[in-house]
């Protein structure tokens, strides 16, 4: 049964890049369809601002969230719609994610305006990417190649590739599909070949824990079998140290209630060994999806994973 909730005036607070606003214009759409009135806040955060450095040197994932956070407290917006990758494991004391909506595409995406995939890229090219996680699985499937650092929203990338500066760059498929430049993508890569990170294609929204009305509206744009999946993901990212900045991927998929959760850790000291992990198991509620995550954790740590403590 669905309670119809009553029409609430809600202000979204969303960085400013095309993607995070195609993210927010669209949870817009959809409940401005139920009733509610909606505007936008945009918002260029540090993570937007700071391009020349790599997310991991400047303070990481929540770079890209806490000062939308800012205005949920100060009460300048009511909802943050997040890409959840960027999301930090545990939501800060007084807030809640209270809804996470149907994924997109969640694998990563071969862009390339020479190549057509990363087999034909020739001994020693040069491929994009800043992500631990990417730089660690590309080596690990072609040690020959130059993994060079990129930064920037996704035309920034896509600029930066079109001016000559990579033979190729590694974006998530999700944004490049939402934003209607799916034609860019040469290949798309295979979890068993570059497994995502948590989180990856699923939107997140945050909102002040105090605010139940505000969770009521948003529950029906809740799609369960993504947050059982993302919940499981992200298991595994708290059980290795949260925001560590460390190689790290989690890719859970379902078929029925039976969830499969693959898991890959490198070592941060440069090391390019990779630790894999898979569990299985029945799952219909979020409770066993983070025990599941929490597993899998348990088994990269006994092939020698270790848990990062740097906060
Ligand atoms: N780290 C930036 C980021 N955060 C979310 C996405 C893509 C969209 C998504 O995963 O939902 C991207 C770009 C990328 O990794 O290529």
């Amino acid at each position: 049964m669905t309670v119809a909730t009553s029409p609430l005036s809600i202000v979204i607070a969303t960085r400013e890049s095309r993607l995070a606003m195609w993210q927010a214009e669209h949870v817009k759409a959809l409940l401005q369809a139920r009733g509610h009135t909606v505007e936008l806040l945009g918002m260029t955060t540090k993570g937007d601002q700071i391009l020349d450095r790599t997310l991991s040197k400047v303070g990481g994932k929540g770079l890209f969230v806490k000062e939308l956070e800012v205005a949920l407290e100060e009460g300048r917006a009511h909802i943050a719609v997040h890409s959840l990758k960027d999301v930090p494991m545990d939501m800060p004391q007084g807030f809640a994610l209270a809804c996470v909506m149907e994924r997109e595409d969640p694998h990563d995406a071969f862009v390339s305006p020479k190549y057509h995939s990363l087999d034909a890229l020739p001994q020693g090219a040069v491929v994009g990417t800043s992500s631990l996680r990417r730089q660690v699985l590309l080596q690990a499937l072609r040690p020959d190649l130059k993994i060079e650092p990129l930064r920037g929203n996704l035309d920034t990338r896509l600029r930066k590739l079109d001016e000559g500066q990579y033979d190729a760059i590694v974006l998530a498929a999700a944004g490049l599909k939402r934003l209607g430049m799916q034609d860019r993508i040469r290949a798309i890569f295979s979890p068993t070949t570059m497994l995502p990170a948590a989180g990856q294609g699923a939107l997140g929204i945050e909102i002040r824990a105090d605010r139940q009305d505000l969770a009521q509206a948003l529950a029906p744009l809740v799609h369960m079998p993504t947050w059982l999946r993302v919940a499981a993901e992200r298991a595994v990212s708290r059980s290795m140290g949260g925001s560590c900045s460390v190689p790290l991927a989690a890719h859970a998929v379902l078929d029925g209630d039976l969830m499969r959760i693959d898991a890959a850790w490198g070592d941060p000291q440069g090391v390019q060994s990779l630790i894999c992990a898979q569990q299985t198991a029945t799952v219909t509620t979020r409770a066993q999806a983070e025990a599941l995550g929490a597993q899998v954790a348990a088994h990269l740590q006994a092939a020698g994973a270790k848990i990062c403590t740097q906060s």
